[in-house]
């Protein structure tokens, strides 16, 4: 997986660009505020389709109607153009010059490291699941559907539940119990293997104490219909669904203890990185392609062991972007970065071509329409 060149056009503060990345390391560097965040928000957008925005406005320039930003990607050996479309509430997707939904784009093509990253251990149960789910959803199409039908029946549910529709529960119910055994039945499964690439992460980064992954589950596929029975009295009164996948949680303990109540803010840095990793490799063993790494604000990361950490793993992968207030070291090119321009630094290392097959020599930075 090779990103060979981003386009971004009022895409948040970056100015309207086509920047050329080669293979190996990226170093993005600038001061706060520049940009470089937003930069690798608009690479991951592109190559996932994936945001955590709130509302899609956020991401479009600020005063403009709409963005757009394309990534030409190098991936199994061909060249593929993806194009995300963005206006007030609406996303467009296009792969090739064709419309796309989410599921259908390349999704092990990157994954995305950032210092909020902590929220994964100290963040709510809510924080896991979205990482186990949305790591799920790009290993297994059929995951996501299931998820969202899962999802929308809750909300159905518990609409029923609100309004008193008794009548209505054992169909619910059912769909519940069907979707949801099939959801746990995924989730335990992927976690054995997640679980296993953590632990050896979180002990590859110097910790003393095993890390352990494991599911805690509010019913199981085989007690689902009884649970429902025994909580029903407590579900019409709060008009909510208590049990089921959406209430679970991907628990995370550190030597012997849970590592969201007990964990040292270095310790949960190294989990979180672990958990990073861990994403990391499922996606390489899944599409046998390594993705591109997006390293934010490695410069952040004091910590000399996972500082370490960061800058070996990006230089063993075949691709990687690293953002900082200063400069990664090793880098095949860099971008000094100031007020949403990239400028590519003449004193980078000579520059490996992104395009497998080593052929085009070119120019790091075109302007898009100026
Ligand atoms: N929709 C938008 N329109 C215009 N500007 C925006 C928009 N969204 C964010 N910005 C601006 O982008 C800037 C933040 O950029 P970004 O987070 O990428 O910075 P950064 O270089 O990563 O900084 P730091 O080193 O502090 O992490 C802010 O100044 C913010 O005001």
């Amino acid at each position: 997986m090779l990103l060979q060149t981003l386009t971004t056009l009022n895409y948040r503060n970056l100015a309207p660009a086509t920047l050329h990345f080669p293979a190996g390391v990226s170093a993005v560097w600038g001061p706060n505020g520049a940009g470089k965040t937003n930069l690798l928000e608009a690479v991951y957008l592109a190559l996932t389709g994936l945001s955590d925005v709130t509302r899609l406005e956020q991401l479009i320039l600020q005063g403009e109607r709409e963005a757009y930003v394309r990534a030409d990607l190098w991936q199994g050996g061909s060249l593929s153009v993806l194009e995300v479309g963005l206006g007030r509430g609406r996303r467009t997707l296009k792969a090739d010059g064709v419309r796309v939904r989410g599921q259908e784009l390349p999704r092990g093509s990157a994954v995305w490291i950032r210092p909020e990253d902590s929220e994964l251990v100290y963040g709510a149960p809510s924080v896991r699941r979205a990482y186990l789910d949305e790591l799920l959803s790009r290993i297994s199409a059929r995951y996501g559907q299931q998820l969202s039908r899962y999802e929308r029946t809750v909300a159905q549910r518990n609409a029923a539940l609100k309004a008193g529709e008794d009548w209505a529960m054992p169909i619910w119910e059912e769909t519940l119990a069907k979707l949801g055994s099939e959801i746990m039945d995924v989730r335990r499964r992927a976690v054995i293997r997640l679980a296993e690439l953590a632990f050896e992460a979180n002990a590859a980064l110097g910790s003393s104490k095993p890390l352990k992954l494991g599911l805690s589950e509010t019913t199981t596929p085989e007690t689902f219909r009884a649970d429902f029975t025994r909580r029903a009295a407590e579900e019409r009164a709060r008009g909510s669904t208590v049990i089921g996948p959406h209430r679970d949680d991907l628990s995370l303990t550190l030597g012997d203890f849970p590592a969201g109540e007990y964990a040292s803010r270095g310790e949960a840095r190294t989990i979180a990185l672990s958990l990073r990793k861990a994403e990391f490799e499922l996606l390489h063993e899944r599409f046998g392609e390594m993705p591109l790494l997006l390293i934010d604000d490695f410069s952040a990361e004091l910590d000399p062991s996972r500082r370490a950490f960061l800058l070996s793993l990006a230089a063993s992968v075949p691709q990687a972007i690293v953002t900082g207030t200063e400069k990664a070291p090793g880098a095949a090119l860099s971008f000094r970065a100031e007020s949403g321009i990239f400028a590519p630094e003449q004193n980078s290392a000579p520059e490996q071509s992104s395009t497998p097959e080593q052929a085009t020599k070119h120019t790091a930075l075109e302007q898009v329409g100026g």
